[in-house]
């Protein structure tokens, strides 16, 4: 017996699908419609077995006693109904074009999802190619305007970078007055490309050229445009240009452009990626705007050896301004830029001030005096003194103290020992940068410190300085050695700073008898050309086994200096290493007193008494400075 639901209509009764089988089983469907969701049947009499067997079947019946002759049932098409009903059906299988309301259920189960991706597909292609719409910013340019709401940034804000802001003069006029450099017919660059080290006022320098030609100012760093949908770095470009356009005259500020514009396929595996795509797309945009458009795009990048050649090709960023770290009257300028809202003590000395911080960015200065204001407020001062300058310039150079860690005793001693090693090699040994302070309070990763300062402002370094310079670096491990009969694990570091610089000597400055005044640099320093892999071809077998034995003669002679100086003085290197586990930290002149084996002050003689018993409270520290930057990598200032 089957169970029937009365239809609404009385002829036609609603069933199950397994029911529509089962009928057509028992041969008793005559005839059988098949839309895309249901099945309609006529039925007749029908049976079950064959011959003997033979059974009929007769007719389903309602509950009111009437035969049941047409049933339907919904049901999802699939393939083998549709054999199924071709054998079991007797007389016709017909398909039909679904009801009304069947298409609509057809509609909204099959074509719907396609009509969605569809649609969905479409937007996307449209997001690529047009730039986006209003609705979502994946392509938008995620360029900041700066206008009016800002303060205005102009060259007196920018201390120092005099003949950065000489080149950039020409530009400021331009954008003053498009008009009348287009009627002389003159040729403006569309481009200009700031290169320098981290931190020296680049885009402070892109912001104040807006601002003294009172432009509006895009500005949008290299790494937005990579992002992680392909395509929209392009469309990035695209809109950002067309911005730039709109609001002419104006300048278009890329910082990082060598997130974007590193040399094609230089990376691994090389092909078109979403960085490629981008790139070309700027490229085709410098291609594509006259400057007489009144948009000048300024690019700034610290790594312009990486850059793609196809940018500084004529018409792109032809103009190339070189902004370097300041020297002692910059460093001073800048100094001044921002002491100006600081309450500053009469102790302190500016000019000495900057004297003391060679190789300092324009923002590592910021940075210092803002952390002496911010030492000085923590102390309870009114104004900031000389010593809370003097202590944010060391939390600059060599990174935060690290307090907290706890070393023990031994551990002290051995870094006592060790940095008295460095110490005393540094100030006997001739040619050197004097030492700054020595210090055995934990900074960053090291346990301890010897910072050496150079006089002045180096540009180049001589063979004999490199050789003191290694000698140096020995001189800690050796004072372990020779003291502590042992060496630690504290002078991994030296180590590897001794041999990159050996490396250099040998391979770059052509400072190695054995192999001459032949580069065979490591890494890609060359503009546009060699990159690491290429050094395996060019340096044969041979070469590089001089290059080992050059290695190890530089370090043995090193060694054996710093060995004879370290034992000819060790009174003062055991002196120096109680002084430090006494105190913890050496200043310039505490170290010329235990030089000259006088009694070590608390002050500095030579200063007015300000009192310097070291505090400064230890934090999460930046990364440590390690200054000077006239050897490709430099050589850091600090040693463990
Ligand atoms: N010449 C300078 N005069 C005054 N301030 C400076 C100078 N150079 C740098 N600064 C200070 O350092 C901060 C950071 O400088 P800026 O961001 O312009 O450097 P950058 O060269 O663009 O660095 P990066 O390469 O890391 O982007 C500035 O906001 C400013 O406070
Ligand atoms: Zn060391």
């Amino acid at each position: 017996m089957f169970f029937y639901q009365r239809n609404a209509g009385g002829s036609v009764e609603e069933v199950s699908f397994s029911e529509v089988v089962t009928f057509g089983e028992s041969n008793m469907i005559k005839s059988l419609k098949i839309s895309q969701t249901r099945v309609e049947a006529v039925l007749q009499e029908g049976w079950t077995g064959t011959g003997e067997e033979k059974q009929t079947k007769p007719l389903p019946k309602t509950d009111d006693g009437r035969n049941i002759t047409r049933i339907s049932a919904s049901y999802m098409l699939y393939d083998g109904f549709v054999d199924w009903a071709l054998k079991h059906v007797n007389s016709e299988v017909t398909f039909e074009n679904s009801t009304a309301s069947d298409a609509l259920i057809g509609v909204l189960t099959w074509i719907l999802p396609f009509v969605f991706f569809l649609v969905l597909w479409f937007f996307f292609i449209r997001q690529m190619q047009a730039g986006g719409n209003k609705a979502m910013m994946f392509g938008k340019s995620k360029a900041k305007l700066l206008t009016g709401s800002q303060k205005k940034i102009t060259y007196i804000d920018v201390a120092g970078c005099d003949e950065a802001k000489e080149e950039l003069q020409e530009i400021i006029e331009f954008l003053k007055e498009p008009q009348k450099f287009q009627r002389l017919g003159g040729k403006i660059p569309k481009g200009v490309l700031l290169m320098g080290p981290p931190g020296t006022g680049k885009t402070l320098l892109a912001r104040a050229t807006a601002g003294e030609a009172n432009v509006p100012f895009f500005s949008i760093s290299g790494s937005d445009f990579v992002e992680m949908f392909v395509g929209v770095g392009a469309s990035r470009v695209r809109d950002l240009f067309e911005q730039g356009k709109k609001n002419a005259p104006c300048i278009i500020f890329i910082d990082e452009i060598d997130a974007v514009g590193r040399h094609r396929g230089a990376g691994m595996g090389g092909g078109h990626d979403e960085r490629e795509q981008t790139l070309n797309q700027l490229l085709v945009e410098m291609d594509g705007f006259e400057s007489n458009d009144g948009v000048i795009l300024v690019a700034a990048t610290n790594r312009p050896d990486v850059l793609d050649p196809a940018l500084l090709r004529p018409g792109r960023f032809d103009r190339r301004v070189v902004v370097d770290l300041p020297d002692v009257k910059g460093r001073e300028a800048i100094l001044k830029v921002h002491t100006a809202r600081v309450p500053l003590s009469q102790d302190v000395d500016l000019p000495s001030i900057a004297r003391g911080a060679p190789g300092f960015s324009g923002a590592d200065l910021a940075n210092m005096v803002n952390e002496a204001a911010l030492l000085a407020a923590r102390k309870g001062k009114k104004m900031v003194f000389r010593a809370d300058l003097e202590d944010a310039k060391d939390k600059i150079m060599m990174g935060a103290e690290r307090r907290s860690m706890i070393l023990s005793e031994e551990e002290k001693r051995n870094t006592a020992i060790h940095e008295s090693g460095h110490a005393v090699v540094a100030a006997l040994i001739g040619e050197a940068d004097p030492v700054h302070k020595v210090t055995i309070i934990p900074r960053g990763r090291a346990l301890g410190v010897t910072i050496q300062l150079p006089l002045d402002d180096r540009r180049s370094y001589t063979a004999t300085y490199l050789e003191n310079r290694l000698a140096i670096l020995m001189g800690g491990r050796i004072a372990e050695e020779l003291f502590l009969n042992q060496t630690t694990s504290g002078a991994s570091n030296d180590i590897e700073v001794a041999t990159n610089i050996t490396k250099q000597m040998i391979c770059d400055l052509g400072m190695s008898k054995a192999i001459g005044p032949i580069c065979l640099r490591e890494g890609n320093n060359q503009p546009f050309l060699g990159r690491d892999y290429n050094r395996a071809q060019a340096t044969s077998e041979k070469t590089a086994q001089i290059i080992d034995a050059e290695v190890k003669r530089l370090i043995d002679e090193a060694d054996a200096r710093a060995r004879k100086i370290l034992t000819d003085n060790r009174d003062i290197v055991e002196t120096m290493a109680e002084k430090l586990l006494d105190i913890e930290t050496l200043n310039d002149w505490q170290v010329e007193q235990l030089l000259a084996r006088q009694p070590v002050t608390l002050t500095n003689p030579k200063h007015d008494p300000q009192a310097k018993p070291h505090i400064s409270e230890g934090g999460s520290d930046p990364k440590p400075k390690p200054g000077l930057g006239v050897l490709p990598d430099p050589p850091p200032l600090a040693q463990t």
